[in-house]
């Protein structure tokens, strides 16, 4: 162990064990993660050259045999539920990077089960859960992802062969990104605009075969293949899919909500945006991964930092771990706390999901409008904070964060595109920003406004100028931030009328008034975010030494929100300079007070080396010995001399020395 480090961890105020019980619900269930984490990552099947090594070819296919022995072995192990998965499949086997049966999972299984009648399920959900077909979840083209009204694809009725007649009509209404679509899957749902008799009806969803079960050919009519190499997902097949004129059964409309009868006859769902279901749960649980890949990005960055020795603090002393250099705190010590805030809200959005869908399944679809507004300002907010705290993570570890082998790289490629999929962020927070704004206008309408937007009934009056108060009491600042929401949220509602009676129409008026919606939903979002983590803290159950560490962490979390928006929470008075001085100050102490305890807030997070993949971020510190071992493994050293130098190189320099 470095000795560093070891100091780090002999010096903590708490035990990270306490900790590592609260973030994951008590010691059965971390003894659990642990058991299923560590099969997997000791699992011989499941080694293999470090994929940063492979071309894409060879990740792929990796990733794919890989993911065929995980399925058996899950059935082997009894290792059942989306908890125990989420340990040996997600983190242990995977290390969160995409494999080619990901969407499988994520998508196709929940779309089915969401969106099938119990017919169907007798007829798919078998299969597909016991792995007889895989599937994925086909909604975007190229012209379109977040228009979903303005996709181009069709499923046109015939009522005299009761079939649907599926088509392609341009180039870019070819499905392009669906994961695991390229090579990999032989069924999909496939997002197409329903046609009766000449009548539009939006986006509906069908099970469509694509491949063939004998040979995996494309059925005739049907064009798929893979799009080529992205940013990161290297070991998924994101592919394209075209059809022409392929017909399917009637049945193989996905009919638990809305309904074409033999006749052509069109049931309207209760909801059209119930089709939408997957959506909505995905990015329920997108919050956590985003917390996820923060810590673990914050967890390589702050051992790293205390290993690391750089330059005269002061002349003649021994180099400072750089983590001693406030700068550098205050590069991760935020996102550390940012990591934890995300972490209970994923918590608190999950359940958020779950009590909404079990009303949706009895028939209640009046919390539809919440659930989407909530999850997707949550899924937007975390992934935008994780993308960001990456990033900085990376250049908080100089040099060293720019090689593969700090693993970084692969975290920030891997999950920066949960800011996109599953809905752009911008559009997402629009959509909460009209919640919002429908919310505002009923409760200035007298309506009494119930769940996470009751604060908006009424904007707090402005205390008087010169108060002080206390901005570290959570309190103060939860009252703080719940102002700055309702007031952007009222702002922008003001401004959107006033765009309308300078005599714009709606949309223009909404485009006109769009940056300061996001504003809105975004200062409602982080509203959510800072009220849930300090609920968490009053749990009497918490013990005392780990309120103590997570209470500083979410003062630290709440005042540099305040701090780096400091023009919202001071815009009209409420919070003063004297405030924003005083966060500042705070702020200081806070990271002075939190520095001891770095290396064991990030140990509670409880990654171990196999899932973090990092040599910087190694549990024992010994960072420097690994990394020559790691470069000494890469292909280009499997020769001292590589066989270009032959080709390339030698005639070259002997061509230039023999001219001089
Ligand atoms: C942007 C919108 C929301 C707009 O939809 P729209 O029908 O044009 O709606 P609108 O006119 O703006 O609003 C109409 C109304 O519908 C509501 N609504 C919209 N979506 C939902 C929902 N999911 N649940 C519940 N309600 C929803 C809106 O709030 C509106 O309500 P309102 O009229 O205000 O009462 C939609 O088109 C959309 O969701 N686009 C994003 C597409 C997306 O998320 N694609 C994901 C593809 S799969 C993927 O990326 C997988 C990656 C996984 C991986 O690799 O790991
Ligand atoms: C890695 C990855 C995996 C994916 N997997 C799948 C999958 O399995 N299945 C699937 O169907 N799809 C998948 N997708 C597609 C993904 O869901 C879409 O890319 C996403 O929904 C965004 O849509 P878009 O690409 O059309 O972006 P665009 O909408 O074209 O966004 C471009 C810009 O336009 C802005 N914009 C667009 N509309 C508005 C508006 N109304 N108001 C303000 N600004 C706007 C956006 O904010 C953005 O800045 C995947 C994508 C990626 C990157």
């Amino acid at each position: 162990m470095n000795p560093d480090l070891k100091k780090e961890r002999d010096g903590a105020s708490f035990d990270p064990e306490k900790i590592v019980n609260l973030l994951y619900g008590g010691p059965d269930r971390v003894k659990r993660k642990r058991k299923l984490e560590s099969l997997a990552l000791n699992d011989p099947d499941f080694q293999h050259e470090d994929l940063n090594f492979m071309s894409r070819e060879q990740q792929y296919e990796t990733q794919l045999k890989k993911s065929i022995m995980v399925v058996q072995k899950q059935e082997k192990h009894g290792i059942m539920g989306p908890e125990d998965s989420a340990h040996y499949v997600y983190n242990g086997a995977f290390k969160a990077m995409a494999g080619p049966f990901g969407l499988h999972t994520s998508m196709f299984l929940p779309t089915l089960r969401g969106q099938a009648t119990d017919e169907q399920k007798d007829k798919w959900l078998k299969m597909a859960e016991n792995y007889a077909i895989i599937g994925t979840y086909a909604q975007t083209e190229m012209g379109h992802g977040t228009f979903l009204r303005g996709l181009e694809t069709t499923a046109t009725y015939d009522p005299h062969t009761q079939e649907f007649d599926l088509h392609t009509p341009t180039p870019t209404g070819t499905k392009w990104w669906p994961g695991c679509l390229g090579k990999t899957s032989n069924y999909c749902v496939l997002m197409a605009q329903l046609y009766i008799h000449g009548k539009s009806y939006g986006p509906h969803p069908f099970m469509v075969q694509i491949r063939s079960l004998e040979d995996h050919k494309p059925l005739p009519g049907v064009t798929v293949g893979d799009i080529g190499p992205k940013f990161g997902y290297a070991g998924n097949d994101n592919g394209f899919l075209r059809f022409d004129h392929v017909r399917i059964p009637r049945d193989n409309m996905l009919m638990k909500y809305s309904r074409v009868e033999p006749d052509g006859t069109y049931v309207k769902p209760p909801s059209s945006k119930l089709a939408y279901g997957t959506m909505v749960q995905v990015r329920s649980f997108i919050v956590s991964e985003a917390a996820e890949s923060l810590a673990k990005a914050v967890t390589i960055a702050t051992r790293y930092s205390c290993v690391r020795r750089q330059s005269e603090m002061k002349p003649g002393h021994p180099e400072p771990q750089v983590l001693d250099y406030v700068t550098q705190q205050y590069k991760l010590f935020p996102y550390l706390a940012a990591a934890y805030a995300f972490m209970f809200a994923a918590r608190a959005m999950v359940s958020v999901y779950f009590r909404s869908m079990e009303r949706i399944t009895r028939g209640d679809i009046t919390v539809l409008p919440e659930l989407h507004a909530l999850s997707s300002g949550l899924k937007s907010l975390s992934s935008w904070v994780m993308n960001a705290g990456i990033e900085e993570c990376r250049m908080a570890c100089g040099g060293h964060g720019y090689s593969h082998a700090s693993g970084i790289p692969s975290i920030y490629a891997e999950h920066t595109p949960a800011a996109t999929y599953e809905g752009e962020n911008t559009v997402l927070m629009l959509q909460t920003a009209r919640y919002l704004m429908k919310s505002y206008s009923q409760s200035v309408q007298g309506e009494k406004l119930a769940g996470s937007v009751a604060y908006l009934a009424g904007v707090q009056p402005v205390p008087v100028a010169g108060r002080t108060r206390d901005v570290l009491d959570l309190q103060v600042l939860i009252e703080a931030y719940q102002h700055r929401a309702a007031r952007l949220v009222h702002e922008a509602a003001l401004q959107l009328r006033k765009e309308q009676q300078a005599g714009k129409d709606q949309p223009d008026a909404w485009n006109a008034t769009s940056v300061d919606l996001v504003k809105a939903a975004t200062a409602h979002s982080q509203y959510f975010v800072v009220k849930n983590f300090a609920a968490r803290l009053a749990d009497p159950a918490v013990d005392s030494s780990v309120r103590a560490v997570l209470t500083s962490l979410c003062q630290l979390h709440a005042l540099h929100g305040v701090v780096n928006n400091s023009g919202d929470f001071l815009e009209d008075g409420y919070m003063t300079g004297t405030d924003i001085r005083q966060a500042r100050r705070h702020i200081n102490a806070l990271m002075a007070k939190l520095r001891p305890d770095a290396v064991a807030l990030v140990d509670a997070f409880d990654y171990p080396d196999g899932i973090l993949n990092s040599i910087l971020g190694r549990y024992d510190g010994n960072v420097y010995e690994h990394l020559l071992e790691w470069a000494k493994a890469s292909p280009l050293n499997k020769t001292d001399v590589h066989q270009s130098y032959h080709k390339y190189l030698k005639p070259f320099l002997q061509a230039n020395r023999a001219k001089l």
